[in-house]
């Protein structure tokens, strides 16, 4: 909002338009005394996000809107505000009103964006918030990702392909984009991300690599394992621009970047991520495997297992080592329930400590990191005395942090509220001044009652009084019949018609002692509480390093709890090339089945000698996509470390996995479906290994039936021939597929079982070696109660093309197949006979005709008819 005229503008609005002008991307939330306020558009903005009253008032002979809210209601509003997409720009005034004659100081503290959010309102405790920078370099891209409220800060570079991935990964709630990429960005990623833009500047090299060192206090980036990622680094460092830009300074808690290691990870790129619905899904209500299989307790372990299902592992001996845990877990079943109660009693410690670093922890979270760091203790006990080396290894490394415990036991009260100015946080017995302030405070009644008890004594006094007054402040009262035994040493104040007031030296100094005791011990408090705050940013790292144990510990208990509940197996893992799954159930799908009908298992092999493509043929809906994504969900579970839905599991380490499915199931992104899916498997067949996994399920689908049996031919032939040999399942519709098998030696056949019944198919789910006769379509069609007369003719057109071999003919036959049935179905008017009987039923008087005669009537329509068929 600009003001026309400055004169005319109060002081006030005069400030509030000069900060605007260096927030015009924000929403300025402007203190004034007790009220946040906003103007012009922003009110309007406000008043619609918050549903809070919309006023104007005159602004410098213009009407401008306003709308504001107490400031104590900034956590109410504010989540609000950020969850709707704002950037909210928080103006506070910098002195105290009371300190100054003319206008207040004021200036933004706070630059809230949904990326930096730091409030537990804007927060989901089992996800990460992160901030992201996409940077565009020569040949490749640079990422980063910050979460401020954990303090994890990790950084990566690559192709299109593997940022899209990543972002895919980690789903930032903020984007920071170079200005001059702002197109190239949303061609590349699309347009639903939230994004913003920054100066070119920025994304400079010496400028990232600076800020990294000045953040990091070091001379170079080499620690961190990140010095040669230089499209990475200034990602990184736009990320850092960012948080100073936002007025974020206290940062202590980000105290290292780390890269993403590729290498170490299994590769799925977006789509396999979406197809396999590992932790969202497009579908709305639909079920993820982390709904699924997420029995994490704290949020901690709950952030961490979503990282585990994005980032399988690829070392053999690290993920044997977390299958070792979850197995002495399983086995001892009382050491699992006690470590998961206990982990039960443990806050969000990453998210508190970071509050330590920010100064923004509260005294009741405080006692909340207190109790969480107490309730550690016994784990450290339960996982040092397990008999399992990783356990073991794991509870000597969480630090007891005692000396912190302690610290917090003895100086924060045990009913500390979330607000410090409410008082009573500081525990009775740790400052002396404090405690003689609330001494006085708190307990003056009995002070003065103690003091005229002894001066009544002392004087011989018997109706002496303590009083005060707003003008003379404390007094002794003395009626006027004891005047005479009042000692020298008071000194008179003041005289009533019957009485005197006097003043002694320790009323006088109980009384400015009184006076204010109040205000000093809030501001000893707070004073106190800061101090301990600064204090404890000592610990920031083994608080960090003892929630990231838990973390570990957390989901590893989820995995043994699941493999518990679900009756899940121990995968073997290997560097063989084979696969080998015995009984293998789908771990959601089994959840959803309704009451009384059993999960069919199915068993399944390859491997690259005899069984590198399996062509699972069979109906719709008998289960093909169930085993294609059951494979692929049991190696992805097996190699993050989780046991796995199967009797049994041999698994030759994984290193890709892909999985695409037809167009008719993706729906369209703009282009065309089928373009969709070609680009898709494109990028598939460009970057095979020979330990992927491949799942198609019905690629070729989008197109006429015989484009896409022979690109489905040609793909799966490109995979047989492929050195690489990688492993993969096929599911189709197309039963001309099973061909193959003649050809092609490591091609073989399965179809999932059905049997047909007079006139419908009963699923039987059960995979079998062998190929399917026909492709059950119409069956399908018939259940989803398709018009019987459709159903015929389709059975008919199919019979004319199975008789007719030819996919060329295919064409020929069908039309010639409609035109036999269009000489079956109708009248063909030239013939004489139809002719007579159309005359005779024009003729034909309805009115007059009595039931049986039209009966007989029809009757001998038809035997005319019948006759001439005859001939
Ligand atoms: N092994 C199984 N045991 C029990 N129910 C199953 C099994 N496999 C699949 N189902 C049920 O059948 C439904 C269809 O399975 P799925 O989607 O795998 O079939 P499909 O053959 O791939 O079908 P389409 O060809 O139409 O895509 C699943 O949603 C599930 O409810």
């Amino acid at each position: 909002m600009a003001a026309k005229k400055s004169q005319k503008v109060t002081p006030l609005m005069k400030q509030y338009n000069s900060i605007k002008l260096k927030y015009p991307d924000a929403l300025l939330l402007f203190r004034v005394g007790d009220f946040y306020e906003t103007f012009g558009e922003d009110a309007v903005k406000a008043a619609r996000i918050l549903n809070i009253v919309l006023t104007n008032r005159n602004n410098g002979g213009e009407r401008t809107e306003l709308a504001g809210f107490p400031h104590h209601s900034l956590n109410t509003y504010l989540p609000k505000l950020v969850k709707a997409g704002q950037r909210v720009a928080i103006c506070d005034q910098l002195e105290d009103p009371k300190m100054t004659k003319t206008i207040v100081k004021r200036g933004v503290t706070e630059l809230v964006t949904p990326g930096v959010a730091m409030n537990d309102d804007i927060l989901q405790s089992k996800s990460n918030n992160f901030l992201c920078a996409v940077h565009f370099g020569k040949n490749l891209l640079g990422v980063s990702f910050l979460d401020v409220s954990t303090g994890e800060f990790l950084c990566a570079q690559g192709n299109r392909e593997y940022i899209d991935k990543l972002l895919q990964n980690f789903s930032p709630s903020e984007i920071l984009v170079q200005k001059k990429y702002k197109k190239d960005f949303s061609d590349s990623f699309g347009k639903e991300l939230h994004c913003f833009y920054l100066e070119d500047w920025i994304f400079k090299p010496d400028y990232a690599e600076e800020t990294l060192n000045a953040h990091f206090e070091t001379k170079s980036l080499k620690g961190f394992g990140i010095d040669h990622l230089e499209e990475g680094i200034i990602a990184s460092g736009a990320v850092l621009y960012y948080l100073s830009e936002t007025r974020h300074h206290r940062l202590q808690h980000i105290a290292s970047i780390s890269r993403i290691a590729e290498e170490e990870y299994v590769w799925m790129d977006r789509f396999t991520i979406r197809n396999l619905e590992l932790y969202h899904s497009n579908a709305v209500n639909a079920v993820t495997l982390l709904d699924v299989i997420d029995k994490t307790i704290s949020p901690m372990g709950g952030r961490l297992l979503k990282r585990w299902l994005a980032l399988p592992l690829k070392n053999e001996d690290a993920i044997r080592k977390r299958h070792d845990v979850v197995e002495h877990l399983m086995n001892h079943p009382e050491l699992l329930r006690e470590i998961q109660e206990h982990i039960g009693e443990i806050s969000d410690l990453e998210r508190l400590i970071s509050k330590v670093a920010t100064g923004k922890i509260s005294p009741r979270e405080v006692n909340q990191l207190k109790n969480s760091l107490n309730a550690i203790m016994p784990v450290k006990e339960l996982a040092m005395n397990a008999e399992n080396e990783a356990l073991k290894v794991l509870g000597e490394n969480l630090n007891p942090c005692e000396l912190l415990r302690k610290k917090i036991s003895e100086s924060i009260s045990e009913e500390a509220p979330v607000n410090v100015q409410k008082g009573n946080v500081i525990a009775k017995g740790f400052s002396k001044e404090l405690d003689e302030l609330r001494n006085i405070a708190f307990s003056g009644k009995d002070y003065l009652d103690e003091m005229i008890k002894r001066e009544t004594e002392a004087t011989g006094i018997s109706s002496l009084k303590i009083g005060n007054n707003n003008v003379y402040g404390y007094y002794i009262e003395v009626r006027n019949t004891h005047k005479d035994k009042v000692p020298d040493t008071w000194n008179r104040k003041q005289t009533l018609v019957n009485a005197e007031r006097y003043i002694t030296e320790e009323l006088k100094e109980y009384e400015s002692k009184i006076l204010g005791a109040e205000e000093k011990i809030l501001q000893l408090e707070q004073e106190l509480f800061g101090k301990l705050v600064s204090w404890m940013a000592d610990y920031i790292d083994p608080v960090q390093q003892n929630a990231k144990l838990i973390a570990r510990l957390d989901c590893l208990g989820s995995f043994a709890q699941q493999a518990q509940n679900e009756n899940y197996c121990r995968p073997g893992i290997s560097d063989s090339l084979s696969l080998e799954i015995e009984e293998a159930r789908h771990p959601v799908i089994e959840k959803q089945l309704p009451p009384g009908e059993i999960y069919v298992t199915n068993s399944l092999k390859l491997d690259r000698e005899e069984q590198q493509i399996i062509m699972i043929t069979g109906p719709n809906m008998s289960g093909k996509s169930a085993i294609l994504r059951q494979t692929a969900l049991i190696v992805l579970m097996a190699q993050m470390g989780s046991f796995v839905p199967a009797k049994s599991a041999e698994i030759g380490l994984v290193d890709k996995i892909f999985t695409r499915v037809g167009a008719s199931d993706n729906i369209s992104m703009g282009e065309s479906t089928f373009m969709v899916e070609m680009n898709e498997t494109a990028s598939i067949l460009n970057n095979i290994s020979k330990r992927s996994l491949v799942l198609l399920d019905e690629i070729g689908r989008g197109t006429s039936t015989y484009d896409g049996i022979s690109i489905a031919w040609a793909i799966s032939e490109f995979l047989h021939e492929h050195p690489a040999r990688p492993k993969t399942l096929f599911a189709t519709h197309y039963h001309e597929l099973n061909e193959m098998c003649e050809t092609f030696e490591r091609i073989k056949n399965f179809n999932v079982s059905v049997r047909e019944l007079k006139d419908k198919v009963l699923f039987l789910r059960k995979l079998v070696p062998g190929g399917s006769e026909h492709s059950f379509g119409i069956h399908v069609a018939k259940m989803a109660g398709m018009p019987q007369m459709v159903i015929q003719r389709a059975n008919k057109i199919l019979k004319k093309l199975e008789a007719s071999h030819h996919m060329e003919d295919s064409g020929k036959v069908m039309k010639q197949s409609a035109e036999d049935e269009l000489q079956l179905s109708f009248f063909n008017l030239d013939d004489p006979l139809l002719q007579d009987i159309k005359e005779e039923l024009i003729g034909i008087d309805i009115d007059t005709l009595t039931p049986v005669e039209a009966l007989m009537k029809l009757n001998e329509i038809k035997r005319k008819l019948v006759k001439s068929k005859q001939k």
